[in-house]
């Protein structure tokens, strides 16, 4: 029996994905709240969920089996029983917040209260003050917090999947992510893992959990073949959770060599994919303007050393550690934009870089990104361009909104 996570490569057919369909998250705020929230805008839901549906159209056309995140938690939740819903929700409280106490206890009786899938909806969407009979008693409540309209914060970043947890081999990593704005995220994973029919007690390993102060997120972690992964050090991924991780797929998967690509730490620019992603055997994109003079940047290439410990080789010439790493004789750097200054930096912005490999040589990109588009088909790729206009204000692309939970071997 194939195991319900079985991740080798970048590349191979995508057969099952995890998305998460937009809903009353991602408008469930006030601009002032957009920075925290990590969003640079407020999309205009009815049409994100279009070009959602979109999305997943394609995938389903080209044999892909799509699950939800959102129906998965409530199948979880189900599947586990009233302890592990009442557990669940205890869990989520603390993390907004309410370990004890009149409002946890207020906003326990109100999600209880609702069918499973409501609940998680309920979560995943936010809880308004104005929603429950109940004005909290208390100082902070009263002479802090009386202007802010939210008891629980909606999670509108919820539809990027690929961050919270990311399939590796027969296995994953549940992350603890950088910003508190996402870090609830990866309990829905966590439960789905633990719980879910589909998943629970099928052997898988979770080479990471999400009990960790160290960060690490999906958008830096890239799985370039079965025995190499490539690791962003970035803004939401920190050098000792890539040591930490390496250290526990080297004792106890075939991985034996991860590469540690430094990035810039910024917004536009938060993840290794939103700047380099692999989209063939020996083919990739990347941003131009993550390259310095001659095209390097830092690299560590990772490998098992001596009782446990970690080699490090730091390397600049980035296709050169690729082509050795992958032993290929050639490889082919794919630059955003063609490497137009405005070009590049205009369709990064609107994830030009962050491309979803559906198979070898095919990738779902977004349709905006009309000159890394049109550059890649030169490459001999086969561009599926799905539509943008409202998702891409949410800072992440087709790559970023999938969690492939299971390719075909190469
Ligand atoms: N892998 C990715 O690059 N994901 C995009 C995440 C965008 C989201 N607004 C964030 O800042 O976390």
């Amino acid at each position: 029996m194939t195991s319900p996570i079985h991740v080798m490569s970048e590349i191979g057919k995508l057969k099952v994905v995890m998305l998460k369909r937009p809903d009353v998250e991602v408008e469930n705020f006030t601009p002032d709240m957009m920075p925290r929230l990590l969003f640079d805008d407020i999309p205009y839901l009815p049409i994100a969920q279009k070009e959602h549906d979109n999305f997943a159209d394609v995938l389903r056309q080209n044999g892909t089996e799509v699950l939800y995140l959102e129906k998965l938690s409530a199948e979880a939740l189900d599947d586990g029983g009233e302890e592990v819903k009442q557990n669940f929700l205890q869990q989520m409280l603390a993390e907004s917040g309410y370990i004890a106490g009149v409002t946890h206890d207020a906003l326990k009786e109100y999600l209880l209260s609702m069918s499973t899938q409501d609940m998680v909806n309920k979560i995943m969407g936010g809880v308004r003050k104005n929603e429950l009979d109940f004005v909290p008693a208390d100082l902070v409540s009263a002479a802090e917090e009386d202007d802010y309209p939210f008891f629980m914060d909606p999670m509108p970043n919820l539809y990027f999947t690929r961050d919270p947890a990311a399939s590796i081999g027969d296995g994953l990593s549940i992350n603890h992510m950088t910003f508190a704005a996402r870090q609830r995220e990866s309990l829905f994973m966590e439960t789905i893992i633990k719980y879910h029919h589909r998943f629970a007690n099928k052997g898988l390993n979770v080479w990471r959990d999400r009990n960790h102060d160290t960060r690490i997120e999906g958008g830096d972690e890239l799985v370039l073949s079965d025995h190499v992964l490539a690791i962003g050090v970035s803004q939401r991924t920190s050098a000792d959770a890539i040591e930490d991780i390496a250290k526990n797929l080297f004792a106890k998967s075939h991985f034996d060599k991860v590469i540690a690509i430094k990035i810039p730490h910024n917004h536009a620019m938060m993840h290794l994919d939103t700047v380099f992603t692999m989209i063939n055997k020996d083919q990739f994109t990347v941003h131009p303007g993550i390259l310095g003079e001659g095209g390097h940047i830092d690299t560590w290439t990772i490998t098992p050393g001596k009782d446990g410990e970690l080699n490090l080789d730091h390397r600049t010439d980035l296709k050169q550690v690729l082509k050795d790493a992958l032993g290929l004789d050639d490889l082919d750097l794919i630059p955003t934009g063609n490497g137009d200054p405005i070009i590049a930096g205009r369709e990064q912005w609107n994830d030009g870089s962050n491309t979803l490999a559906i198979a070898p040589g095919v990738v779902v990109t977004y349709n905006r990104n009309y000159v890394s588009n049109e550059l890649l088909r030169k490459h001999g790729l086969k561009v599926i361009d799905v539509l943008s206009s409202e998702l891409s204000r949410g800072r992440g692309g087709p790559r970023c909104m999938s969690m492939p939970l299971v390719r075909e071997d190469l």
